[in-house]
C-alpha cells in the first residue's frame, strides 16, 4: 500500500497559562500539522511543534522541510516497506527532527491502520494507558505553589518544577511547593540547562541536605557540556535526567559510556520519531538506563504517538505527556483520551485513532 499525496497545515492552540522554563516564555502552542495519505483512502496524521530552543526548528523550517524535502520521498512510499522508507528519511538530512518525527509518527499510524491495529498493538502492546506527571512553569515561589496545588486538585499526583528562571530563586520555589504539598507528592526538577556545572552540585546537595526528596533533576547543564553532565552525576546523589543532550541514538551511546547520567527523557520531536526513539530506548535497556517518555509543548496529536509509543512498551515507566493538561482547547477529534493524569488508548480504534483535527489552515504550495 502506497502513499500518494501529503497535506500539511498550521494550528494555533491557546494554554491555560504562559509556559514558562529557562529557555523560553509561551503564550500559546503552535503546531504544524501533517496528513498523509493512500490510495485506498487511509489518512495517516502527524505533527511537529516548533521548539526553535531545543530543535533549532521555527515553523517555517518545519514547513520548508516538509514541502521541499520529506515531501518527494514520502510520497511513492510503501507501507510493507518500514527499514527501507525509514533507511532513506534517516539518511536524506541532519536536524529537522521535529519534521521528521511528524512524517514518521503518520507512517506508523498508517502502518498500523494498514494491518487492522492500535499502534501500541504494533509497537509491543505492554499497556493500553499511561500515568503522567504534570510542569509547574518557573514562577515566584507562591505562583508555584497555588499552581502546584492546582494540579494536585486535577489529579495529578506527580511534579515537575520549571526552574532557572532567576536561579537565585530555585530554592525557595522547590523548598515552598514541597512544604505546601506534603511528602506523598513526587517532585522532580527541569532546569532546561541554566546551572553551571559547579552550581548545580551545590544546589542540588542542598535540596538532598533538607530531605526534600526530588525524584530526579532534569538536564541541569548545558546540552553538549557532556562532561559537565558527568560532574553533576558524580557529584550528587538524586537522580539526573537528560534531556536536551539526547536527540539520536548516537547521543544515547555517548552518554551511557561516559556515565553521565541515570535517566534518558525520549521525546519523539528529538528522536526524529518512532523508529529511532525505538533504538534508543532498546540502547538505554541494555544499559540499564531507564527512559522517561517526554514531550515538547504540543498537541494532542503527537502525544497521542508518544502515548502509544510509552504505552506498548515494558521498559517506560514514567511519562512526561503533559500537554494536553496545559492546552484551554483540544482541537484533535480521536486519538488518546486524556483524564486528569491518566492517558488512555483505545483497544479498538486502529492507528493512532485520530479522525480529524479542527481549525487547520492547509497551506497551499
Ligand atoms: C511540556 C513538557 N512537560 C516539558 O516540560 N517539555 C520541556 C520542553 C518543552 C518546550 O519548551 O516546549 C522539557 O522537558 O524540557
Ligand atoms: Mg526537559
Amino acid at each position: 500500500m502506497k502513499i500518494v499525496d501529503i497535506h500539511i497545515g498550521k494550528i494555533k492552540i491557546p494554554l491555560k497559562k504562559p509556559f514558562k522554563t529557562a529557555l523560553r516564555t509561551v503564550y500559546f502552542a503552535e503546531d504544524i500539522i501533517v496528513k498523509l495519505l493512500t490510495r485506498s483512502g487511509l489518512v495517516g496524521f502527524g505533527s511537529a511543534a516548533p521548539t526553535l530552543a531545543i530543535t533549532g526548528e521555527s515553523s517555517d523550517s518545519i514547513i520548508s522541510c516538509l514541502h521541499h524535502i520529506l515531501k518527494p520521498k514520502i510520497i511513492g512510499a510503501d507501507l510493507s516497506q518500514l527499514e527501507k522508507v525509514m533507511g532513506e528519511l534517516h539518511s536524506s538530512f541532519v536536524n529537522n527532527t521535529s519534521a521528521l518525527a511528524a512524517i514518521d509518527m503518520a507512517y506508523y499510524d498508517l502502518l498500523a491502520q494498514s494491518l487492522n491495529l492500535p499502534l501500541f498493538k504494533y509497537l509491543g502492546g505492554f499497556h493500553n494507558l499511561v500515568f503522567t506527571d504534570i510542569t509547574i512553569s518557573a514562577n515566584s515561589p507562591e505562583v508555584m505553589v497555588a499552581d502546584a496545588l492546582v494540579a494536585l486538585d486535577e489529579g495529578f499526583q506527580d511534579l515537575k518544577l520549571k526552574l532557572g528562571v532567576n536561579p537565585s530563586l530555585d530554592f525557595i520555589r522547590v523548598q515552598a511547593v514541597r512544604t505546601a504539598v506534603g511528602n506523598q507528592v513526587k517532585i522532580s526538577l527541569d532546569a532546561n540547562q541554566a546551572w553551571g556545572a559547579k552550581e548545580a552540585v551545590r544546589i542540588i546537595r542542598r535540596f538532598e541536605k533538607l530531605n526534600l526528596n526530588i525524584e530526579f533533576v532534569e538536564q541541569p547543564v548545558k546540552a553538549k557540556k557532556i562532561s559537565d553532565l558527568r560532574y553533576v552525576s558524580e557529584h550528587v546523589e538524586t537522580d539526573i535526567l537528560a534531556d536536551e543532550s539526547v536527540f539520536s541514538p548516537f547521543d544515547a551511546l555517548q552518554l551511557i559510556n561516559n556515565k553521565a547520567c541515570d535517566l534518558i527523557n525520549l521525546k519523539l520531536a528529538k528522536a526524529g520519531g518512532i523508529y529511532n526513539a525505538t533504538k534508543i530506548l532498546n540502547i538505554a535497556e541494555a544499559a540499564g538506563i531507564e527512559c522517561v517518555m517526554g514531550c515538547m509543548l504540543e498537541s494532542q496529536i503527537s502525544v497521542t504517538a508518544a502515548a502509544h509509543f510509552a504505552a506498548a512498551k515494558k521498559s517506560i515507566v514514567r511519562c512526561d505527556l503533559d500537554s494536553p493538561a496545559l492546552l484551554a482547547e483540544n482541537p484533535v477529534v480521536g486519538g488518546v483520551q486524556v483524564e486528569g493524569n491518566t492517558l488512555t488508548l483505545s483497544e479498538t480504534d486502529v492507528g493512532l485513532g485520530i479522525k480529524d483535527v479542527i481549525g487547520v489552515e492547509y497551506l497551499k504550495f
